[in-house]
């Protein structure tokens, strides 16, 4: 595989074992220019920073900072090891320029291009009815262009699986609501819907209906001691209403971005 960039590199990627289900979960990027001289440069600063003396290396130490935090000011041996700092950055900032390509090509694999029409979402109901959509190009219905369009879930032993029904069914989607209720043994189903791909597909619409079951606004759920959904929001043992609970959920989505 070879990575392009606005940039000037032409690099290839030899991948040792994919990031793929079946991969260790690492690879290697070779023919970085600049690559070898900068790790070169700050490796060989290390046994350097090391042999300072004591007095020199407890003033680079920040312990308010637990030593590793992310978002505490940097400190630089300034005046002992002045070239540290511009080796530190220069490596670091290839390594990350490298690492913007190989994510770009890691999305592909991701959710970004399967939830291109709808994210990965559970509803916030009891159930979902939904109708099998029509596909449409100027108002006129066409088969789909793109037979892996459309709706997926993920089962509750992570498959992704796409999800086929009749234009005369109706399928109905569990929600959290359905989970909280049911004391977890059911389980709000994760889905997401994928926009049709390739030439054939640009400007075709699909249309659906979808509708969203739900208890009264003021019916009290009582939240299951194991709750999968939204683990953060809810207090333990916590006893909230449906329209309490759809408040903070929605909170979540919308005001706390
Ligand atoms: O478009 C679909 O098939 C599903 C829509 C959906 O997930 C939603 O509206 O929550
Ligand atoms: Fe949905």
């Amino acid at each position: 595989m070879s990575l392009s960039t606005d940039k000037d590199y032409d690099l290839s990627l030899k991948i040792e074992q994919g990031f793929g289900p079946d991969g260790l979960g690492i690879l290697s990027v070779t023919d970085v220019p600049g690559y070898s001289s900068l790790r070169r440069n700050l490796l060989h600063l290390a046994p350097k920073l090391a042999n300072l003396p004591k007095e020199v290396k407890d003033d680079l130490e920040d312990p308010n900072s637990r030593y590793p935090s992310y978002c505490g000011s940097n400190v630089w041996p300034r005046s002992t090891l002045p070239e540290l700092e511009l080796a530190f950055k220069a490596l670091g900032k290839l390594i990350f320029d490298v690492g913007l390509m190989v994510a770009y090509h890691c999305d592909q694999y991701g959710d970004n291009s399967m939830s291109s029409w709808c994210g990965w979402h559970t509803d916030n109901g009891s159930l979902t009815g939904l109708t099998c959509a029509i596909f449409t190009r100027d108002g006129e219905e066409i088969p789909c262009p793109d037979s892996a369009a459309g709706l997926y879930i993920r089962t509750r032993n992570d498959q992704i699986v796409k999800v086929v029904y009749g234009v005369d069914n109706i399928a109905y989607q569990i929600g959290e609501t359905a989970e909280i209720l049911s004391g977890g043994i059911l389980r709000a189903t994760p889905h997401c819907v994928q926009a049709p791909k390739g030439k054939e597909s640009s400007g075709v619409e699909r249309s659906t209906f979808a509708l969203f079951m739900q208890p009264d606004w003021d019916e009290k759920l009582s939240f299951p001691e194991e709750v999968h959904i939204h683990k953060e929001l809810i207090p333990s043992n916590a006893s909230l209403t449906y329209g309490e609970y759809s408040e903070m959920v929605l909170g979540k989505y919308y005001d706390k971005k």
